[in-house]
């Protein structure tokens, strides 16, 4: 096929949503996904869960690890109070440019910073580069297998503190066996597992909340 499957999310929401409202945005991603083409969006089921810690956390600086198309961005971004925002890495650039103009349309740019380049080469440059002092959420939504180094990472550069809270996606499905391991097995962490399913699916998938106790 000529167009990526990002290519025909952005244009589903081009002819679906309205500018500057981002509900209609995520409203017409999950249409697209559930009824045409499956894609690996966190989904409005395990969506509605993002939204309801977010609300809970009412973070100021939020770390997402994963755009893709920038359907959590735009969940998490369209919740937070006014100074509040949104970093978000992205490793592969037609996703992220996909996720720019999803993010415009949605009218929420001033929330978000997006960066693209690989989470281990951006991490130990947050606080110099953004002025960030820790974040009070961080969405794990990237590579599985790099769930668990980032996170050991991002302790070790003093971006999580007590308080802390870590989100991640797909703990069963695809599945992030060491991660959870170590999240559930840490003195340092209270964890819990929101059960849910795979985004658009029956398969069964969670989302697992872990937050930091400090040291
Ligand atoms: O693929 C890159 N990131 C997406 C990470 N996300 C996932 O892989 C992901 C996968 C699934 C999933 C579940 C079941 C299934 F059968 C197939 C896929 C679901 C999800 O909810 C995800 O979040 C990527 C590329 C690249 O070049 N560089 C850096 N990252
Ligand atoms: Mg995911």
């Amino acid at each position: 096929t000529r167009t990526s499957r990002p290519q025909r999310i952005l244009k589903a929401v081009q002819r679906k949503a309205t500018v500057g409202d981002p509900q209609s945005v995520i409203t017409a991603i999950d249409h697209f996904c559930r009824h045409r083409e499956w894609a690996m969006n966190v989904g409005d089921e395990k969506g509605s869960i993002l939204d309801s810690v977010v609300s809970e956390v009412s973070p100021v600086t939020v770390l997402e690890l994963g755009t893709y198309c920038g359907y959590s961005t735009v969940r998490i971004a369209r919740l937070l109070p006014p100074g509040a925002c949104v970093i978000t890495l992205e490793f592969n650039p037609d996703y992220a440019a996909i996720a720019r103009q999803v993010i415009q349309w949605s009218g929420l740019e001033d929330k978000v910073q997006l960066v693209e380049g690989a989470s281990g080469d951006w991490i130990p440059w947050m606080k110099e580069h953004f002025g960030v002092q820790a974040f009070d959420l961080v969405f794990l939504d990237h590579w599985k297998e790099r769930y668990l180094p980032d996170t050991k990472l991002l302790e070790e550069c003093g971006l999580i503190q007590k308080g802390t809270v870590l989100l991640a996606d797909n703990v069963i499905c695809p599945g992030t066996p060491d991660y959870l391991e170590y999240v559930r097995n840490s003195p340092r962490y209270n964890s819990h597992y929101y059960r849910s399913h795979l985004e658009y699916t029956k398969a069964e998938d969670g989302l697992e909340k872990s937050v930091f106790l400090g040291y």
